[in-house]
């Protein structure tokens, strides 16, 4: 743990069931290696994770069995470990690499930004050199201008304790949005290459797909039917991610999928029982005969000292390796050199991006409209102009917490390099439509890449209703009646069991018995795809013209809602309108609003 770290809460566990073959996962951590500093039930780091696994692969080893470690992409942007230095990263990939990562891909983080793009080429796939696969994403070399693939497409090997013969493919979903030093091939298209072809006709025990592609997204389907297709029934396992959810998936008695959530918060944890593979014992041998299909099991295991003890069995002596330790040294290290605990100012309360209603005085987009935007978009040359100031709500990535902002938590707000761009003079009967455009989609934006979900934070392409009190209340008498095993701990008196910390319930494909935590339930309201502010608006009545003010992260669909109220404006129309990115802007009004000391 970082020496700021909250100390972990003891809570209600279940415990890991293990296979012949286990795994952990990471997914979408988005730079948070040093864990949360403001949340104890996820509070470890990269080190004790280092250290986790290393217990983990010894007890694995004692047991005979085996543990692979996976991370399915989006390791970066989303904390000031990666986006606090200039170049980002300094520090971030060295610390990253002393994991032992088994199966390694890219996500749609990586390629976003061009300088991004190409350390993932030059640092991250050598650190992870043969385990990195890349099986639909090619780099453009930039000597020749030519593409050559990100890293090699697949891997094929064999289990060193139970000798499972494994066919790993590393996936990115079909993304549009990157950076042009990289080339992804849509998912649909790769399965028809020879080399994809000759692969799924190999003879193995499990194929493993690990990708930065949703469960349910059609890129695994296709995926599914193409091996399903030539295999109809070695065992596959896939592994996701990209929504920032825990989710679990059967495809049928022999495929499954798990997804470890987000930002440091989860690791995944999935057994596979009752595989081939050379080097079985004699006794389970024969029990394996008798059994038709493998057994497949899942947990997500919330990332805190606590639950790393209590799976492994140790305790605060025993439990961390030098390696770990190391590690954790290496990440205060960092921190320090980039003084992300440099305080900007102190937040007044909470600010939730979806555990409080929007609009409403807890709610982080409410805050960014009513009381950010109007004072950060200024342009001196446009200053008294009517403007419209837009942003996506997935231009937001955390909660504010009350206390010390601090230039950390600027990054973890903000991460993007993205600026303000302007078109000016838009007649306001067009721009003061664009809002409902942009949140209620409808067929404009249906024909084109440009589905307006991109613009809301990620969580949302899941969760698609609001979990309100009323609909815990409801799921709480639901389980009540058919004897969930959270019931009767919820209703036991303190002195049996702890006060249960709010948390992930999880309800997935596997049932609700899969978090290794047992918490009490959090409430989440959906958000608009994108906020707005007026600015500068004429004291009575409608301006007839505005400056149309965006994040540049939005440009494209901006374009294109203007083109369907009839505007004929293009990129030639859009110029700069702030120098200083969203996150400086913010930093600045934490100063100048929030500079007190907590
Ligand atoms: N410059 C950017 C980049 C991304 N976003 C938002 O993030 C979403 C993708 O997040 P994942 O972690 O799921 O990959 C994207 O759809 C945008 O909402 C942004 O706002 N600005």
């Amino acid at each position: 743990e970082q020496p700021s770290a909250p100390n972990p809460v003891a809570a209600p566990m279940r415990s890991l069931p293990w296979g012949d073959l286990n795994f952990l996962q990471t997914t979408d951590t988005h730079g948070w290696q040093a864990g949360h500093l403001q949340e104890a039930q996820y509070s470890a780091d990269w080190g004790d994770y280092i250290s986790f696994a290393e217990r983990m692969r010894e007890k694995a080893d004692t047991m005979g069995v085996d543990l692979l470690l996976v991370d399915t992409g989006d390791r970066i942007e989303g904390n000031g470990l990666y986006d606090g230095s200039t170049p980002k990263g300094e520090y971030f990939y060295d610390i990253m690499k002393e994991q032992h990562i088994d199966v390694i891909c890219t996500g749609n983080h990586e390629l976003y930004q061009a300088d991004a793009a190409a350390r993932e080429y030059d640092i991250t796939v050598p650190n992870f050199s043969g385990r990195y696969l890349a099986s639909n994403l090619d780099y453009i070399n930039p000597e020749t201008g030519k593409p050559v693939p990100m890293a090699q497409r697949y891997r094929k090997f064999t289990t060193k304790n139970r000798g499972i013969r494994v066919l790993a493919f590393g996936f990115l979903f079909d993304f549009t949005g990157n950076a042009n030093n990289t080339v992804v091939q849509p998912v649909e298209q790769t399965i028809k290459e020879d080399w994809f072809q000759e692969a799924i006709r190999e003879d193995v025990d499990l194929f493993l797909i690990i990708g930065h592609v949703t469960l349910r997204g059609p890129e695994y389907k296709a995926l599914y039917d193409a091996i399903r297709g030539q295999k109809w029934d070695t065992p596959i396992q896939f592994f996701g991610g990209h929504s920032h959810i825990r989710n679990y998936a059967k495809y049928d008695s022999n495929a499954h999928g798990l997804q470890a959530g987000r930002y440091m918060e989860t690791i995944g944890w999935m057994s596979i029982k009752g595989l081939g593979g050379s080097k079985k014992v004699e006794e389970e041998s024969r029990e394996l005969k008798t059994r038709s299909t493998p057994t497949f099991k899942r947990r997500y295991i919330d990332n805190n000292l606590f639950g790393y003890h209590y799976h492994t069995g140790l305790n605060d002596t025993t439990f961390p390796t030098e390696h770990g330790k190391n590690v954790s040294a290496m990440i205060n290290d960092a921190r320090k050199e980039l003084k992300l605990d440099h305080t900007f100012g102190c937040a007044p309360k909470d600010l939730w991006m979806s555990r409080a209603k929007y609009p409403s005085s807890d709610s982080l987009f409410s805050w960014l409209e009513k009381e950010v935007l109007p004072v950060v978009v200024v342009n001196e040359e446009r200053k008294g102009v009517p403007t419209l100031a837009l942003a996506n709500t997935g231009t937001l990535r955390f909660d504010v917490f009350k206390g010390a902002f601090t230039k950390d938590t600027t990054f973890i707000i903000s991460p993007f390099v993205s600026k303000f761009l302007v078109i000016k003079d838009v007649p306001y009967k067009s721009a003061k439509g664009i809002l409902d455009l942009l949140n209620n989609g409808g067929p404009v934006f249906e024909t084109s890449d440009f589905h307006t979900s991109q613009l809301a934070p990620p969580e949302q392409l899941s969760v698609l209703e609001d979990i309100t009190p009323a609909t815990l209340a409801q799921d709480h008498f639901d389980a009540f009646k058919s004897q969930q095993e959270q019931i009767p701990l919820i209703s036991r008196s303190e002195k049996d069991s702890p006060d249960l910390i709010p948390g992930y319930t999880t309800k997935d494909e596997g049932g609700s018995d899969g978090d290794d935590t047992i918490h009490s339930p959090i409430t989440f309201y959906r958000v608009p795809n994108c906020v707005q502010a007026p600015i500068s608006f004429p004291a009575e009545g409608d301006p007839e013209n505005v400056d149309l003010v965006f994040v540049d992260f939005i440009q494209p669909w901006i374009l294109m809602a203007l083109q369907f109220k009839g505007e004929k404006y293009g990129k030639q129309d859009v110029q700069s309108y702030t120098n200083s990115t969203l996150t400086e802007l913010l930093a600045g009004w934490i100063k100048d609003n929030w500079s007190h000391d907590c």
